[in-house]
C-alpha cells in the first residue's frame, strides 16, 4: 500500500482575482490530506464523505484524478482511502490537497514517472473541470509547498510569524463562490475589474515586503484585501466576526482565505498574541487552528501503509 500526503494552504493575497490572471501570494500550511492506495478487484473510494466507486457527485476530484491517471496506466481496480486534517469546503484548499495526493499516490503505485510540474498541471485541469473556472494556485502550492506567487510560479521566503486560522465551520463551495464573482463581474465589469486588479497590485507590492520580513506593512495590505473581498461579495457575518475578533486581539492582519462565503479566515499573529487571537476566535464562535507555513509539498509518506 502506498501513502502520499499533500498540504492545504492559506492566501495572504489574491484569491478570486487570481482566477482572472491577477497575482496572488499563497502559503502551504502544516495541515495535510493523506491518501492511501492499493490495487484491488474494483475501484473503491473511501472518505468521510462516503464509500463509492467512480462518482462525480460524491467524489468529483478523486474520480477525475483516477480517470486522468487511467490515460497513463491500466487502472482497473484500486482502493483509495482518504484521511484529512483539512476541513472540507473551508478555503484551505482541501480539494487541491486531495487531488494532488491522489495523483501522486497513483503515480507511484502504477510507476507513471510524473514530475512535480506534471502533477500540478493535471491537478489544475481537474480543479478547472470541477469548478468551471480555477486558478493554478491551490494545486501548485499543494504540490510544491512553500510560499508561492501565482501566476509567476515564483517561490518566496517562508513567513516567519505564526498563522492563526479561524473556521466558521460553515461549508462553502468554491465552485459556487467563483460562479457568483463571475456573475458580478459580468454585471458590473467597470467596477469589479478594477477591484480585482487592485487585489493583484497588492500581491505585487507584497512580494518585496515578504523578502524584507515587513509583516506590519504586509498586514496593512492584507486588511485592505479583506475589504475588497467583502466588496466582491464573498464575505459573511460569521467571517467578519472572526476577522474583527482576531484584529482586536493582537493580529497584525486578518482576512478571508480561499473562496469565502463560509469557511475560514486567516490572521498573522503579532508578537506573543497567538493564544489571545485563538481564544478570541473561539469566544466569537469559530474554531481556531494555530499553524505555520511549510516548504513541504506533496510527499510519499510510506510504501507499506
Ligand atoms: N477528505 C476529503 N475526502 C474526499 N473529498 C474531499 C476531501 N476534502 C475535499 N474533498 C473534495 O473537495 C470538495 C471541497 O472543495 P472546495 O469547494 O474547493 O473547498 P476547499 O478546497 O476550500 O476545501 C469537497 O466537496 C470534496 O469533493
Ligand atoms: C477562490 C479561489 O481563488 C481559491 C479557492 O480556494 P478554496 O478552494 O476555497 O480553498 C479559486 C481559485 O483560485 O481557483
Ligand atoms: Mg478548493
Amino acid at each position: 500500500m502506498i501513502t502520499c500526503s499533500a498540504p492545504g494552504k492559506v492566501y495572504l493575497f489574491g484569491e478570486h482575482a487570481v482566477v482572472y490572471g491577477e497575482s496572488a501570494i499563497c502559503c502551504a500550511v502544516e495541515l495535510r490530506t493523506k491518501v492511501h492506495v492499493e490495487k484491488s478487484e474494483s475501484i473503491i473510494i473511501e472518505s468521510t464523505l462516503g464509500t463509492t466507486g467512480i462518482d462525480h457527485e460524491t467524489h468529483p476530484y478523486v474520480s477525475y484524478a483516477i480517470e486522468k491517471m487511467q490515460q497513463l496506466a491500466n487502472i482497473e481496480g484500486v482502493r483509495i482511502r482518504i484521511e484529512s486534517e483539512l476541513p472540507v469546503g473551508s478555503g484551505l484548499g482541501s480539494s487541491a490537497a486531495v487531488t494532488v495526493a491522489t495523483i501522486k499516490a497513483l503515480d507511484i503505485l502504477y510507476e507513471c514517472g510524473l514530475s512535480l510540474e506534471d502533477i500540478a498541471g493535471k491537478a489544475h485541469e481537474i480543479e478547472r473541470m470541477v469548478q468551471g473556472n480555477a486558478s493554478p494556485t491551490d494545486t501548485y502550492v499543494s504540490t510544491m509547498g512553500g510560499v508561492v506567487m501565482i501566476p509567476q510560479r515564483k517561490k518566496l521566503p517562508l513567513i516567519e510569524c505564526p498563522i492563526v486560522i479561524g473556521n466558521t465551520n460553515r461549508f462553502s463551495s468554491t465552485k459556487e463562490l467563483v460562479g457568483n464573482v463571475a456573475k458580478l463581474r459580468s454585471e458590473f465589469p467597470e467596477i469589479i475589474e478594477p477591484i480585482l486588479s487592485d487585489i493583484g497590485q497588492m500581491s505585487l507590492l507584497a512580494e518585496k515586503l515578504v523578502h524584507e520580513n515587513d509583516y506590519e506593512t504586509i498586514g496593512k495590505l492584507m486588511n485592505v484585501n479583506q475589504g475588497l473581498l467583502d466588496a466582491i461579495g464573498v464575505g459573511s457575518a460569521e467571517l467578519s466576526t472572526l476577522v474583527y475578533a482576531a484584529r482586536n486581539n493582537g493580529a497584525i492582519s486578518a482576512k478571508i482565505t480561499g473562496a469565502g462565503g463560509g469557511g475560514c479566515m486567516v490572521a498573522l499573529a503579532g508578537k506573543d498574541s497567538t493564544s489571545a487571537i485563538a481564544n478570541a476566535i473561539e469566544d466569537a464562535g469559530g474554531e481556531a487552528i494555530i499553524t505555520k507555513n511549510t516548504e513541504e509539498g506533496v510527499r510519499l509518506e510510506s510504501l507499506n501503509g
